[in-house]
């Protein structure tokens, strides 16, 4: 049975939390990581336009300023882009973990930083063949690109689908590759190297006993929450759809109330004992 296979809907984080409860009390320290767009912010039409709710803002402002919480950022948009978004945490990884910022160092994967150039070649050239389809958006995130079907009439979603699948192909070969997210397709270097791995660094920085939290609501979460699950709780945002996740939530509005605990009741568990 593959792991997919093993993959159930996750249960409502109402009936997780006893379990939470049991982790965080007397452990030392809380690893809180959280994706950023449909978990802290709403998804939007226009991607530069998403941004945190006011209520997920204020929370990770206060869990960040928490000394016995690290709270990390793990994006699929470039690092830069996504730090202008959120500001407080002391840790970010941009570009679904090919680039991870830890006490104002940066870390590049450095198969990625050499395959910036092929991403680069590939997204100037879906400019000219994708120049013809309504609506479409063309994100060049350095390490990573995506392309953006949000807006795209449906009936012309396939071809350009299509066409950016045969453009990767021909000018990436076995150095690039494609993904599916949220009415997007991400084009990535072919290495086996994800938001799970950037998790699995930030949680090796804290101790043995810290419980690792990891909120997400799409496909390239699934890895975080395996790294995180079953010692930490991987919690899944939207949709109930099989994952590695063991705990689900319905919106961004919900992971602000979650944040929020963690950062009264969650923090006081911590030592408790
Ligand atoms: O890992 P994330 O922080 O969730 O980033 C995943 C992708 O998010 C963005 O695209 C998604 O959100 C947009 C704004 O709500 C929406 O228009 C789009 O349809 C979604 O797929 C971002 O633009 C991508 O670069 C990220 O890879």
């Amino acid at each position: 049975m593959s792991v997919a296979d093993a993959r159930e809907t996750p249960a409502p984080l109402s009936d997780v939390r006893p379990r939470l409860r049991s982790r965080l009390t007397g452990a030392s320290r809380l690893v809180c990581c959280l994706d950023f767009d449909g978990t802290l912010a709403p998804i939007v039409d226009d991607p530069e336009a998403a941004t945190a709710t006011a209520a997920n803002e204020a929370a990770v402002a206060t869990l960040s300023a928490e000394p016995s919480v690290t709270t990390a950022v793990v994006s699929g948009r470039a690092l830069a882009d996504v730090r202008e978004r959120i500001d407080g945490p002391s840790t970010y990884a941009g570009n679904h973990g090919l680039e991870l910022e830890r006490e104002d160092s940066v870390a590049v994967h450095p198969v990625a930083s050499k395959r910036a150039a092929r991403i680069e070649a590939v997204c100037t050239t879906l400019e000219d063949r994708l120049a013809d389809v309504p609506n479409v958006r063309i994100e060049n995130k350095r390490l990573t690109g995506t392309v953006h079907f949000r807006s795209v009439p449906e009936d012309v979603r396939p071809e350009a689908r299509r066409r950016t699948r045969e453009t990767v192909e021909r000018l990436g070969g076995d150095a690039l590759e494609v993904s599916s997210g949220k009415r997007i397709l991400e084009i990535e270097p072919s290495i086996p190297w994800g938001k799970g791995n950037a998790v699995a660094l930030i949680a090796a920085d804290a101790p043995d006993d810290a419980v690792p939290i990891y909120v997400g609501d799409d496909v390239t979460d699934e890895s975080a929450f395996e790294t995180v699950e079953p010692e930490g709780i991987g919690v899944r945002v939207g949709g109930d759809e099989p994952s590695a996740a063991s705990a689900r939530l319905e919106s961004p509005d919900a992971v602000a109330t979650f944040l929020e605990w963690l950062g009264s009741t969650g923090v006081e568990l911590l030592d408790s004992e």
